[in-house]
Formats: structure tokens, C-alpha cells, sequence
């Protein structure tokens, strides 16, 4: 058997980083060889696994792939990090402004990059109904509407945005946006359609993180060995979408 992929967990102690933490630990493909969160550790290993704050990023042991679900404030170091050692990442951090998205353009002519707002299968499909979809109804009203727990952050959602845009390029027109926060909802994403007399809606319901930790320690695996590049989740993990 081949030597284990060593993955850097970047926001490991929090909701995401500690579902992947504890997913990676099931497998033997996989190894976390560092859990960076911004907080100083108070134990130094944890199950195994060496714990760091965030500013000691650059000091960060050998690794393969980079795993960065954090917040937007801690992205930029962790691309740095990875472009300046040649190592693939994989992020899933939301709310990211357009500089930071110029900026994984910019590192993906030197390391291979994967960055989703959602890396559940089922919403790689919702996107695919919604273009479609938009692209038979034009003319109707169209509307995302995300609810989520009462701790995020960013909104509208990145999922409700990333299908907003499949939305666009269906109907040639941006769609209206929503948000709830509420509870510890994990994710729900609704596409409206609606015109007079009838209405259509496409509804994903995440609820648990499993999911999306369990597609990011995928993406790692697909693009360990890729060459430099930008890589869609669709194309790395759903070819037959
Ligand atoms: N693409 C997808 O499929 C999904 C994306 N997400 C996105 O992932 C991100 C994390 O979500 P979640 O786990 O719920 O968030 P949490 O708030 O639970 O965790 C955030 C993590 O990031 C760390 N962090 C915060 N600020 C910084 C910083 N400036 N530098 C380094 N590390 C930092 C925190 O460390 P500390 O605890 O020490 O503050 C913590 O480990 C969000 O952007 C969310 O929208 C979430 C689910 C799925
Ligand atoms: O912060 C979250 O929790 C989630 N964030 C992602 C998003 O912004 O779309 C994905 C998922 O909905 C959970």
C-alpha cells in the first residue's frame, strides 16, 4: 500500500475542521500531520495529530495537501502557504472577496487549487437542475433562499451565490436572494421559479456536516497529483453531471 496523503487541516477547531479531522482518522489514505486553528492549542498533539495557531503557518510541517475551511480573515495566509511550498488546497471558506478570488487564480498557474462553496453531491446536481431549469423558464421570477445556523457569518450563503450563478447563466438575469439564520440549521438552498399560476422549487437539505467534509477529503485525494490549475469540483469528483 501506497504512503498515506498528509493533509493540513486549516480552521480545525472549528465546526467543519473538527468533521474532517475526525473523518481523515477513520481512513488509511489519509493522514492530518498538522491542525492549524487561530487560537493558541491548549495541548500541543490531540489524538495523534499536532495542533498550531495560526501564526505559526509558516514553521508548518511536510505536507501534501492543504484542507482550509476557515474564514475569509484566514485564507490568504494558507494560499500563500501552499503556492510557496508547491502544494495543492482545497477550500471551502465562504465569503471570500474578489481579490482573494483573483488571488487562487493567480497561485493556480503554480499549485493545483480546488475551492467550492459546497462539496456535497447532492447540491453538484441542484446546480445542474437549476441551470436548466432557468434556462426553460425565462421570464419568471427567480429567487435563492438559504437558511442557516445562527453562527455563520457571511450571506447570502456561497452555495446560494455559486447556484444564483448557474441561475444567471440559465436565464441571462441575476436572481433575488434571501436569508434566514436560525437555530443550527446545517444548510438548506431553495431555487424559486415562479410566474403566474404556478411556481417551481428545487430544494437541497444539508443535515450534517459529514457531508461536505467527506467531499473536501475526496477533492484532496483527486487533486493531490494534478497539475497546476483551478480544478471545478464538478469536473475533479462529478464527471457524469
Ligand atoms: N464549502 C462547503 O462545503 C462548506 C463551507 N463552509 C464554510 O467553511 C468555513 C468554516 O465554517 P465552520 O467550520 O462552520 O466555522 P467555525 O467558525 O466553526 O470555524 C472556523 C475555524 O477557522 C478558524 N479561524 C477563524 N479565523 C481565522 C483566521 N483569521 N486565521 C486562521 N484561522 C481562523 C477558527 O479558529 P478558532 O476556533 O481558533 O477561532 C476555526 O478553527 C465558513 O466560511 C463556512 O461558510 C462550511 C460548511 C461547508
Ligand atoms: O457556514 C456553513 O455552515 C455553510 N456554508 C457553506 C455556504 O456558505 O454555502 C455551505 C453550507 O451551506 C454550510
Amino acid at each position: 500500500m501506497s504512503a498515506p496523503l498528509r493533509l493540513l487541516i486549516h480552521g480545525a477547531s472549528g465546526r467543519m475542521g473538527q468533521a474532517l479531522l475526525r473523518l481523515a482518522a477513520e481512513r488509511d489514505d489519509l493522514q492530518v500531520v498538522a491542525a492549524f486553528s487561530r487560537s493558541q492549542p491548549t495541548q500541543r498533539v490531540v489524538d495523534g495529530v499536532p495542533q498550531f495557531a495560526s501564526a505559526e503557518l509558516d514553521g508548518a510541517p511536510e505536507f501534501d495537501v492543504a484542507i482550509d475551511f476557515s474564514l475569509p480573515q484566514g485564507f490568504d495566509p494558507v494560499l500563500a502557504l501552499c503556492a510557496r511550498r508547491g502544494k495543492a488546497l482545497v477550500s471551502g471558506t465562504t465569503g471570500l472577496s474578489s481579490a482573494q478570488n483573483a488571488a487562487i487564480n493567480e497561485a493556480a498557474s503554480g499549485i493545483a487549487v480546488v475551492w467550492a462553496a459546497n462539496y456535497s453531491l447532492g447540491v453538484a446536481v441542484l446546480t445542474e437542475l437549476v441551470r436548466r431549469a432557468a434556462a426553460a423558464l425565462p421570464g419568471w421570477d427567480c429567487d435563492v433562499i438559504e437558511a442557516h445556523h445562527t453562527r455563520k457569518l457571511d450571506a447570502p450563503s456561497g452555495t446560494a451565490l455559486h447556484l444564483g450563478a448557474a441561475a444567471e447563466i440559465g436565464r441571462g438575469a441575476a436572481p433575488h436572494y434571501a436569508s434566514l439564520r436560525a437555530g443550527d440549521i446545517v444548510g438548506e438552498h431553495t431555487v424559486q421559479f415562479a410566474a403566474a399560476g404556478e411556481r417551481l422549487e428545487l430544494i437541497h437539505r444539508a443535515t450534517n456536516r459529514d457531508i461536505f467534509a467527506r467531499g473536501a477529503l475526496e477533492a484532496a485525494l483527486r487533486v493531490a497529483h494534478q497539475a497546476p490549475g483551478r480544478y471545478g469540483l464538478a469536473e475533479l469528483m462529478f464527471p457524469n453531471l
